[in-house]
């Protein structure tokens, strides 16, 4: 099942840079392990935000929810799922230019 996910992050202005910078790098190395396992196949910053836009496949809520809840960044972020349906009108990849 594909997901599209908003991701805010939104970190205590008070917390110190080291603790925040720990937690970033934490962040990095469970994003890019979950995309290893073709997880998380897209990753985009938001222009201007410290915000992305995702695309999860996994195979069902249950599983998002737990790899979601596994980010170290998690407890400081605003998250909002959409789930996916094929859509009529899409062609097939192997039919684009
Ligand atoms: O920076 C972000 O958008 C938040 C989070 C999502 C993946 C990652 O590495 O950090």
């Amino acid at each position: 099942m594909l997901f599209h996910v908003a991701m805010q992050v939104r970190l205590p202005p008070d917390m110190p840079a080291d603790r925040a910078d720990a937690l970033k790098s934490r962040e990095k190395a469970v994003a890019q392990e979950i995309q290893r396992q073709g997880k998380w196949p897209h990753l985009w910053r938001v222009a201007g935000r410290y915000a992305n836009i995702s695309i999860f496949d996994v195979a069902d809520n249950d599983e998002l929810h737990a790899l979601l809840s596994s980010l170290p960044l998690f407890p400081y972020m605003d998250i909002t799922v959409t789930p996916l349906a094929q859509h009529p009108s899409a062609l097939p990849a192997e039919a684009r230019a």
